[in-house]
């Protein structure tokens, strides 16, 4: 693999979707798309894709909500003032919505992962691509949404491909210019879904590594929510920093055990999402971090946050998984210990630096 990256090319990220090349210019014919999931990234993320020049259809549950979309071309609750493409349909028929796809893009919560593959996969036919935009873990099994597409949606992997990086929705939404990385174990496959997502205002890139691109999206969420703890404390950017930088460490160490390339972690979908999601108000990961650093307990947190903040079900699983493969993770422990009641908020950042060891791993 690694000839296939160009000295000039910036690191984990592969030349033919970058400027200058041919394959930059290439556009592909205008296609039939379909998102699942009409919370704030599916709804942004088919604005993207329409604002490409294809056609989209964006499934949701509540036919409310595509009445909203389809008559008045917003979605207030999740993206309010953002005015929807013409080429963005909302419907609720997920079997008349996937039918002529070539590509599904699956924007759902990961904890419904598992039922919303359950419907669609029957649906799909051989060809048909489906792309994850899930950052989440499933928590009873730590199945990464890419196996879940594959085990339960029963896609080839082949066929499958992640999307990941810092991308706040509301930002891309307002078309404000951001990259995106595209990963597949497929080279092809990576290559055509970065050319189908990627607009004016939106860059994408190719990586061949699913297993840190998805483990990326997955963990920066739990930095997100250990620098929001050490925000609502009353901490300074001194604490925020510190966490950020031990969390880079921690969550590399984590995904390189689990099979990932370490490069992966100081690109887009690692060291540029955790910045992004770690120093943003806009993120939920960094909201609920905050309101725990502010005292709220678990239960009270969930209940006042009104989109998915992924890493407080991912915590547990990530954990596990750790354990089993011998990783040790000293500010993911602490973030669980917090959740649970067992650790006052204020104790998060002294504990940082140390993880049983006199020298932290990675200095
Ligand atoms: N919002 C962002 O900025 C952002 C950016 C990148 C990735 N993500 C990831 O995208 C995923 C979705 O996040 P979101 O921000 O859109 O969440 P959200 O809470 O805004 O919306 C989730 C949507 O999924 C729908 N849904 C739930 N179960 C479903 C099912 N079984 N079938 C169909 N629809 C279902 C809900 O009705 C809701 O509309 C998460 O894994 C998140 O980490 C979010
Ligand atoms: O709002 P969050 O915390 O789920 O983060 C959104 C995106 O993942 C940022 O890249």
């Amino acid at each position: 693999m690694s000839e296939w990256y160009p000295s000039t090319t910036p690191i984990n990220l592969v030349a033919p979707v970058e400027g200058g090349t041919a394959c930059d210019d290439a556009s592909p014919p205008r296609q039939r798309l379909t998102v699942v999931g009409g919370g704030s990234w599916g709804t942004t993320f088919a604005k993207v894709l329409a604002d490409a020049g294809h056609d989209v259809a964006l499934v949701v549950r509540r036919p409310e909500v595509a009445a909203e979309i389809n008559e008045t071309h917003r979605n207030t609750a999740y993206l309010p003032g953002i005015n929807l493409p013409l080429g963005l349909r909302a419907t609720c028929e997920l079997r008349q919505a996937v039918d002529g796809a070539s590509t599904v893009f699956l924007s759902v919560p990961a904890q419904s992962a598992r039922d919303a593959l359950s419907e669609l996969g029957p649906l799909l036919g051989d060809e048909v691509t489906v792309v994850s935009l899930m950052k989440g873990v499933e928590r009873a099994t730590g199945a990464r949404m890419s196996e879940l597409v594959h085990e339960v949606g029963r896609v080839e992997r082949a066929r499958i491909a992640v999307a990941s990086g810092p991308n706040i929705s509301l930002e891309i939404a307002r078309e404000q210019p951001t990259a995106i990385v595209v990963a597949s174990t497929a080279q092809p496959t990576a290559v055509r879904v970065a050319r189908l997502a990627r607009n004016r205002y939106l860059r994408s890139f190719v990586n061949l590594d699913v297993v840190g691109t998805e483990f990326g999206g997955v963990l920066k969420n739990l930095i997100a929510i250990a620098v929001g703890i050490v925000d609502g404390v009353g901490y300074g950017e001194n604490t925020k920093a510190s966490v950020m930088t031990r969390g880079l460490s921690e969550i590399t160490d984590f995904a390189v055990a689990m099979g990932a390339r370490a490069d992966t972690m100081t690109g887009l979908a690692g060291l540029g999402d955790l910045i992004a999601t770690c120093q943003s108000t806009l993120s939920r990961n960094f909201t609920a971090g905050r309101l725990l650093g502010q005292g709220f307990n678990f239960s009270e947190v969930v209940a006042r946050m009104e989109q998915t903040a992924e890493g407080l079900r991912s915590v547990g699983a990530i954990l596990t998984l750790a354990e089993q493969h011998g990783v040790q993770m000293p500010i993911s422990q602490q973030i669980q210990a917090v959740l649970h009641g067992q650790m006052d908020p204020a104790e998060l950042a002294p504990h940082l630096a140390t993880d049983g060891t006199e020298q932290p791993a990675g200095e």
